[in-house]
């Protein structure tokens, strides 16, 4: 799927290639590069492995790069690894023991960790020392073990999913924001120039504004265009070529895919606008309520097309409009303001309540 934020095998090649090294590399996400930078610098002249480090955001946005930058930018070692790959207890502690000191560990999707994992986690990070259970049964002895200090960097899309007492051992947490137009611009145009794409400004503008604010789809956006400026057209990625590039894609001008279009659609046409719960919403759509959740809603929310209210997902005004279609007069939303895009997300519909 050409808008699907999460990576695809190419992707991962790719994103190697464009991912930028260091914090001055990293475009965007002024007030998470701030803050890093402070917690980094702090540590590095203290001497000591900075606090333990969250980041949380939808998909793409960059935080397994933030993840790699701190480790460069703290010049010591990253090692990986994901919730769902720490099945057992056991894999965390091999992981923990192996650590040098000063190492950082990136878990990746650490929402999905096993709890006995996850226990094992809390003890490590608080006193960089896990417990290890020899035997079984009533023979069973744990041997307390020490392990070298180290910083953890767990990424998330879903901090609400995190248990309270995780969360309360990071000393820091990044919440990463969907990025603005003119973000996206600088991105593709740095990862034109990696990749010797001949991007125009105005093609540059154009792509940009249809990447849902997420520098993965910008990339990948790019990508498609350049195939359809070297097919079709004379290589160079201008503004028309883009459009006609994006249109074959099914990218309409706000950046919205098929399925957001189906949300959008299914909201409206068979729930009358809401509200509706989001799995039944999902199964409206044939889709993992999940994806609808992870992928389709953050930025559909962010676009003002649609609120999460207490009693579920209501589509408003602009999304009635969106579709080309007359809102009723009691549709959530004023039509007559246009759609938060890039605005005060404080007035955005999301200050309407979370998850219902
Ligand atoms: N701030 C940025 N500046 C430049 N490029 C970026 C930035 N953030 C992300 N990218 C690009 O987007 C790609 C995806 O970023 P990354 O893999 O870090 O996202 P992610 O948040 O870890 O996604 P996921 O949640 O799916 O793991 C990177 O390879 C990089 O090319
Ligand atoms: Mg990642």
């Amino acid at each position: 799927m050409t808008l699907d934020p999460l990576p695809d095998p190419v992707d991962r090649d790719v994103e190697t290639t464009l991912r930028p090294r260091d914090l001055a590399e990293f475009v965007g996400q002024a007030k998470v590069r701030e803050q890093l930078e402070l917690v980094l610098h702090g540590a590095l002249r203290r001497g000591s492995p900075p606090d333990h480090v969250l980041l949380s955001g939808p998909p793409g946005l960059g935080k397994t790069s933030l993840a790699m930058i701190i480790a460069a930018e703290l010049g010591a070692s990253l090692r990986i690894t994901s919730g769902p790959a720490l099945e057992r207890a056991g894999d965390l502690a091999a992981m923990l023991s192996n650590l040098v000191e000063g190492d950082v560990l990136f878990i990746d999707e650490i929402h999905r960790m096993a709890r006995p994992a996850e226990e094992m986690l809390y003890l490590a990070m608080e006193d960089f020392r896990v417990d290890v259970v020899v035997g079984k049964g009533p023979g069973a002895t744990s041997i307390p073990l020490d392990i070298a200090p180290f910083t953890l960097v767990g990424a998330t899309t879903r901090s609400g999913a995190l248990t309270g007492p995780l969360r309360d051992r990071f000393g820091f947490t990044g919440h990463m924001e969907f990025y603005s137009a003119d973000d996206l611009e600088l991105i593709v145009r740095r990862s034109a120039a990696i990749l010797a794409i001949d991007l125009r400004p105005d093609g540059a503008r154009e792509i940009a504004g249809r990447s849902r604010g997420t520098p993965r789809i910008a990339n990948r956006l790019l990508r498609r265009v350049r195939d359809y400026a070297e097919v079709r057209a004379d290589g160079a990625v201008t503004r028309d070529v883009a459009r006609d590039a994006l249109a074959v894609y099914d990218v309409d001008e706000l950046g919205l895919d098929r399925l957001d279009r189906a949300v959008l659609g299914a909201l409206v046409r068979s729930f009358g606008g809401g509200p509706v719960g989001v799995s039944t919403l999902a199964v409206a759509v044939g889709e993992e309520p999940t994806t609808v959740e992870e992928v389709c809603e953050p930025y559909l929310v962010r676009v003002g097309m649609l609120a999460r209210t207490p009693r579920g997902r209501v589509a408003t005004a602009a999304a009635w409009l969106h579709l080309g279609l007359q809102p009723p007069p009691n549709a959530f939303g004023d039509p007559a303001q246009p759609p938060n895009t890039f605005g005060d997300p404080a007035k955005s519909p999301e200050a309407y309540g979370d998850r219902g």
